[in-house]
């Protein structure tokens, strides 16, 4: 492979992250502490707008902004939820239970790229849900990158 792939054509593509975020949001459902954030069931609609972020964020297409209100729906979508840290670690947690249960390439590269994304967006997430948060009010949708580490290549 010539040129470094995105994290998002590593990953598989939407088939991959749609098939990856629905273990989640199962997961999600699994744990009622989580779930009453969503009203109890996580919807079609929730689980295909977060699959298109994720996607631009990973370097596909840019979806969620032309499509989906971009950063600013998405902040707004979290404002106020009174996300706690112990909340938010399940959440992550079952963001990596669910990318093993899912299937996703297990190369230590890509998970770390993956992860390192649901780290830093969801410590943001929980920033931004707490009443009266400074927050930023306007951003573009982030566009992740491999780190330190880019994807291993045998013999590249
Ligand atoms: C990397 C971390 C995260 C990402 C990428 C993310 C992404 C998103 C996006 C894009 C939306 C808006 C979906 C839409 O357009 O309709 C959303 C909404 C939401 N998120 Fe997050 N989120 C993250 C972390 C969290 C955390 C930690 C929690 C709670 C523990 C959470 C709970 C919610 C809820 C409850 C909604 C609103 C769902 C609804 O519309 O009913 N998010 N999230």
């Amino acid at each position: 492979m010539s040129e470094t792939p995105t994290i998002y054509e590593w990953g598989g593509g939407r088939e991959a992250f749609e098939r990856w975020l629905n273990v989640f949001y199962d997961l999600v459902e699994g744990e009622p502490a989580l779930a009453r954030l969503f009203g109890g069931r996580v919807s079609e609609e929730h689980r295909a707008h977060v699959t298109t972020w994720w996607c631009e964020v990973m370097g596909g297409p840019a979806t969620y902004t032309t499509d989906n209100g971009g950063y600013e729906h998405m902040l707004a979508k979290h404002r106020g939820l009174s996300i706690t840290p112990e909340l938010r670690l399940r959440f992550v947690t079952l963001l990596s239970q669910a990318a093993d249960d899912a299937g996703l390439p297990d190369d230590p590269e890509f998970r770390a790229a993956l992860m390192g994304y649901a780290e830093w967006g969801s410590r943001l997430a929980v920033h931004n849900s707490q009443p009266d948060a400074a927050v930023a009010e306007h951003a573009p949708v982030p566009r992740w990158g491999w780190g330190v580490a880019p994807p291993y290549v045998p013999g590249a």
